[in-house]
């Protein structure tokens, strides 16, 4: 039930992207993962997935090395879905998201009544049911970010990674596509998302981890990991906190902190919350 990494190392181009991450993540839980540009997110995530070798360390699915898993395995397990996903060819977007479908078909099978129950489920469930027909390459980029959504959805796969799922999407498909990620959570998948959108992260995730140049900067519940003085280090901002008619607490990134990204105007200790427990 756990896809982890220890002391895991990254090097691209010669250069260290991420450095010394350990990091046990829990099915049953939506994690955000945030930090300033260029900070290691998507490389993190695509370590996750087994996409790029480590130096050092290495990943985990329940206690078993990630790389030593067959291809087909990993894709039946792990469901990927990453930002800038082009969609190649002009078929149609109940094609696209049965592509979610080819770990669990044999080579040339056609697709099963399962099969196409778990498509048609996923397009529900990522409001595109009514562009089924549609060319996907004439999507918008929001209609199209959502179609990969349902690719990834329609895997049914344990765990999910999303890299920045709701950058192109409309306010209402946000706080969708936010709600859906946590629906998922609850019913057992492991939910990794990368997000800058730091109000959405905090309202709607049950952890957060915040990287900073490569390294693991907090790991804990939103309102203990994005910490003022976490917000001021990572990003160089401060934020206004509430609490909505519903009774949820709410953090908005206000202004630049003055201190700016990497400031170093936070003690490291006081900032990192390590174990957030799941809440299943
Ligand atoms: N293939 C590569 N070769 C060399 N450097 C790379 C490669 N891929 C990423 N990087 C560098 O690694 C660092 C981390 O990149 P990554 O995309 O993981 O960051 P990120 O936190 O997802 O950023 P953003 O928020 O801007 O999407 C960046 O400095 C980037 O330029």
């Amino acid at each position: 039930m756990t896809l982890a990494t220890r002391d895991l190392g990254i090097r691209l181009d010669g250069r260290t992207i991420l450095d010394g991450i350990d990091l046990s993540l829990t099915r049953g839980m939506l994690t955000g993962l945030v930090g300033p540009n260029g900070a290691g997110k998507t490389t993190l995530l695509r370590a996750l997935a087994s996409l790029v070798a480590p130096v050092q360390g290495g990943v985990t699915l329940d206690g078993r090395a990630l790389s030593a898993l067959p291809r087909d395995e990993r894709a039946r397990r792990i469901a990927v879905l990453f930002q800038g996903g082009e969609i190649g060819w002009p078929i149609s977007v109940r094609e696209v998201v049965a592509l979610g479908r080819l770990p669990h078909r044999r080579a040339f099978a056609d697709p099963s009544a399962a099969d196409g129950a778990a498509i048609t489920r996923a397009m529900a469930r990522a409001d595109i049911a009514h562009l089924a027909e549609r060319i996907a390459t004439s999507l918008s980029s929001g209609e199209r970010m959502r179609a990969l959504l349902a690719r990834a959805l329609a895997v049914e796969a344990e765990w999910l990674l999303a890299d920045e799922p709701v950058t192109a999407l409309d306010p209402a498909h946000q706080l969708d596509a936010m709600t859906l990620l946590r629906a998922a959570s609850r019913e057992g998948t492991g939910v990794v998302a990368v997000l800058h959108d730091l109000a959405l992260a905090a309202r709607f995730c049950d952890r957060i981890v915040v990287l900073s140049g490569g390294r693991l900067l907090a790991d804990g519940p939103p309102d203990a990991a994005l910490s003022d003085g976490l917000l001021a280090h990572a990003f160089g901002v401060t934020a206004e906190r509430g609490r909505a008619a519903d009774g949820t607490g709410y953090l908005l990134p206000w202004a630049r902190s003055g201190s700016g990204p990497e400031g170093g105007d936070c003690d490291r200790a006081g900032i990192c919350v390590p174990g957030a427990s799941p809440t299943e």
